[in-house]
């Protein structure tokens, strides 16, 4: 199943700045991991906008649900997903 996910970062503006880029070195390493893997398809920066537009192929909500709260950004991020299906006219 296709998923599109778009994650707002919100890194509180008082954190430690050894602490945010460790956490971000982590993210970078598990999300290159699941790219390697074709499980994160796409990873596209929202321009102007600590934020990105992410595509996703995993076999459920519920394991794409496990992915995502396991991302070390996660307690600092807004996350919204849409299942996708094929368009009828695609090609
Ligand atoms: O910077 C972001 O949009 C959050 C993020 C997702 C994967 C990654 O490496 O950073």
């Amino acid at each position: 199943m296709l998923f599109h996910v778009e994650m707002q970062v919100n890194l509180p503006p008082d954190m430690d700045p050894e602490r945010a880029a460790a956490l971000k070195a982590d993210e970078k390493a598990l999300a290159q991991e699941l790219q390697r893997a074709g499980t994160w398809r796409h990873l596209w920066r929202v321009v102007g906008q600590y934020s990105n537009v992410s595509i996703f192929d995993v076999p459920s909500g519920d394991e794409l649900h496990d992915i995502l709260s396991n991302l070390p950004l996660f307690p600092y991020m807004d996350i919204q997903v849409k299942a996708l299906t094929r368009h009828p006219s695609a090609i």
